[in-house]
């Protein structure tokens, strides 16, 4: 990419399985800039937090644990690690365990100014390196970068979403594994819902429905509106640069 185009700052916001990281990680790999996982920062502070014996009910205490939290973040869109206090911990803030706490942190209100800082000088960083940045998480395209230069709201259905979820944990879209599936999709949208606008599309955002999709249809689609409004052809396309 020149250095005389604009930085591509792409915010995607989305309700849980709508396909956000899976997405966000392939359009940024396609455009060969870097990736942000704001829900991953979530997740490193609530493991942390039980790590260290903090009660995530303990609204003040959570804050402290956010403004110190000692996390390194790889930003490579092909090796997404996640690291708090020198312990690795990508697989561990995947688990059930994690998903099932996660929102008591998020619906912290002392919380979120600190994490959405951390994220807006993440993505400063992080375009300046490459180019360009794909965050993802519930408030990117409203709080966290209103400004960016393309803004995505990523949906899916619920019956789309519960099914990709379930076959993603349990390895089957059966009726026993999506009722297992629904805490950690449906309940986990309406309390994060409290704090963020997830579900409907602000001023200027555009939304992409994937329901209808598989996985490469769904990138192409958002490659899709980059191009169309970052000017930004697809690395394969017949007019690339
Ligand atoms: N269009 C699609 N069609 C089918 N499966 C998809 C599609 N998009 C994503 N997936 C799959 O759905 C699962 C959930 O996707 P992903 O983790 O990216 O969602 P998310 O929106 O980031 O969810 P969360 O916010 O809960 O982390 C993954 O296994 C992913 O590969
Ligand atoms: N910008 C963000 C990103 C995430 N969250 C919340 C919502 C989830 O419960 C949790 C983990 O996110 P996920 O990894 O599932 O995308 O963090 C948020 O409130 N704001």
């Amino acid at each position: 990419m020149s250095r005389d185009q604009p930085l591509l700052t792409i915010a995607i916001d989305g309700p849980s399985g709508s396909g956000k990281s899976s997405v966000s990680r392939a359009v940024a790999d396609r455009l060969g800039i870097g990736y942000l996982d704001t829900g991953a920062m979530y997740r490193a502070l609530t493991w942390w937090c039980l790590d260290q014996g903090v009660a995530l009910t303990d609204e003040a205490a959570v804050v402290v644990a956010a403004e110190a939290l000692p996390l390194e973040l790889s930003t490579d869109p092909g090796d997404q690690r996640v690291v708090v206090g020198g312990t690795d911990v990508t697989a561990a803030i995947r688990t059930t365990a994690i998903s099932a706490e996660v929102s008591k942190v998020a619906t912290n209100t002392g919380v979120r100014p600190v994490l959405q800082q951390a994220q807006r000088d993440r993505m400063a960083t992080i375009s300046v390196a490459t180019g360009g940045v794909v965050a993802e998480g519930r408030d990117i395209t409203t709080v966290v970068a209103p400004d960016a230069l393309v803004r995505i709201l990523l949906t899916a259905s619920e019956e789309a979403r519960l099914r990709r979820r379930s076959a993603e944990v349990h390895g089957s879209a059966d009726e026993a594994a999506i009722a297992a599936t629904r805490d950690q999709v449906l309940r986990r949208d309406r309390d994060d819902s409290a704090v963020s606008q997830f579900t409907v599309a602000a001023d200027g955002v555009v939304t992409v429905d994937t329901s209808d999709l598989d996985f490469d249809e769904s990138v192409e689609a958002v490659l899709a509106v980059v191009a169309s409004i970052a000017g930004h052809a697809h690395p394969d396309a017949p007019d690339a640069p």
